[in-house]
């Protein structure tokens, strides 16, 4: 009789090299952080999941992998149980806020994700069919991603430049997109802003619209402006936006722009778990929710929050931060899945510069991804470049993400611009 019991869970922590990429809560550091899972079953089928690399995440996430041995791989249930009793009572937070507010739901759902995105990539295989079948079929044949400008430092200080140069300015940022687009034909894009007073990012938008005249833009400063100062920039930025993300703080103060502003708003910050999104709909704060597996709790809950958009007739978009090839072929497959996931998906992988834990991962043409017709996730381990990775982790000395903190060694008044301008 075939089994698909869990027989060893292997959880390892990585680092790879990240630019210095500009943001409300400071500036990337030179390595960022992701843990790979691996899962292995009795029948010899294996599956894979990416996560953050934070250490007190990194610790749930051993602590639930030692529980994890003998459930059945299907029994997606078993894994959320068994995530709920390991965290407890425990509200673990990101140092850098950019994704909205802990609780202990969304750290029982970061825990779950990591794990249930092995589970249905064990299940796919299987099963010999692709994920997105075990999330209710293809809805489309390649996913459109969109580019994710950052002003950005030309180099991490005292480090040699890299390869993308600096962009502190409207021109630097139209230089980016230029190239992104170039290397990876997106069709969309959105520049992360909340770094310099809004009317320099204002700028930024305005040469971008001129320099890219077809190309939906985006702009997302984090909660960085006052509710005042968001909708100045929301009536500047009239007829250039498809939607602007999280200016304001907080569902009261989003409901406040969204009640001036000709566009959308998007958030992955004011809407970041199921608890929240009967008060934010209510008061019409958001119009588009950016989902993200990673935090919603795995690739079924995000096709939940997308079935909960769809009858309220919220929009849909996908959130990314810095993260590798498992992690792109989840999204991948969520989003082949999701009929209303109407918005190209973020990226970060332009900014990884080629490294990867997976042997060949998805790759972009026209600036979208072929959804992959393998079974399970559609991608493998590269067990070298694990152990490189797993090696950069050892030796970085980084163990969790801190923007402002490393932002604060180069200057010392610096603090994260929640509702500053
Ligand atoms: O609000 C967002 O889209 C993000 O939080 C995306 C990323 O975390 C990004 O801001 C970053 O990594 O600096
Ligand atoms: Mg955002």
């Amino acid at each position: 009789m075939s089994t698909l019991d869990i027989t060893e869970v292997v959880v390892t922590p990585i680092a790879f090299p990240d630019p210095p990429l500009l943001n409300a809560a400071g500036v990337h550091q030179p390595w960022a952080l992701r843990t790979v899972i691996e899962v292995h079953t009795g029948d010899g089928i294996s599956g894979l999941g990416e996560s953050y690399g934070d250490s007190g995440h990194l610790e749930l996430l051993r602590a639930t992998a030692k529980r994890l041995t003998g459930l059945d791989a299907f029994d997606v249930a078993g894994l959320r149980r068994l995530a709920g009793e390991v965290v407890g009572g425990v509200s673990d937070a990101d140092a850098h806020g950019l994704t909205g507010a802990s609780s202990v739901d969304k750290t029982v759902a970061r825990v779950v994700s990591a794990f249930e995105t092995a589970l249905l990539d064990i299940q796919g295989r299987a099963l010999g069919r692709p994920v997105y079948d075990l999330l209710g079929g293809l809805v489309r044949e390649s996913v459109p991603f969109s580019a994710y400008l950052f002003y950005k430092w030309a180099a991490h200080p005292g480090a040699e430049p890299d390869a993308w140069g600096e962009a502190v300015d409207p021109e630097g940022i139209v230089a980016q997109a230029r190239r992104m687009i170039d290397e990876y034909g997106f069709r969309s894009i959105k520049l992360k802003g909340g770094v310099f007073p809004p009317a320099e990012e204002i700028a930024a938008i305005r040469a971008l619209r001129e320099a890219f005249p077809e190309h939906p833009l985006r702009l997302d400063p984090n909660a960085a402006w006052k509710v005042a100062t968001s909708i100045w920039v929301a009536a500047e930025t009239e007829g250039l936006l498809e939607y602007l993300e999280d200016p304001a703080p907080g569902i009261d103060g989003m409901a406040a722009v969204a009640a001036a502003a000709p566009m959308p708003l998007a958030t992955n910050m004011c809407v970041v778990g199921f608890a929240d999104i009967a008060e934010a709909f209510a008061k019409r704060a958001v119009g588009v929710v950016l989902s993200d597996h990673h935090f919603w709790g795995g690739l079924r809950a995000s096709a939940e929050l997308a079935a909960i958009c769809r009858v309220h007739g919220v929009g849909l978009s996908m959130h990314s931060n810095s993260h590798l090839g498992i992690s792109l072929a989840a999204m991948t497959q969520l989003a082949a899945a999701t009929p209303n996931l109407t918005y190209a998906v973020d990226t970060h992988i332009p900014w990884q510069s080629g490294n990867d834990v997976v042997a060949e991962p998805l790759s972009f043409q026209d600036g979208s991804i072929r959804v992959p017709r393998a079974p399970g996730l559609g991608v493998e381990l590269d067990h070298d470049a694990l152990g490189r990775m797993h090696e950069n982790y050892r030796s970085c000395g980084i163990r969790d993400r801190d923007d402002e903190t490393y932002m604060r060694g180069f200057d010392a008044s610096f603090t994260n611009r929640k509702a500053y301008w």
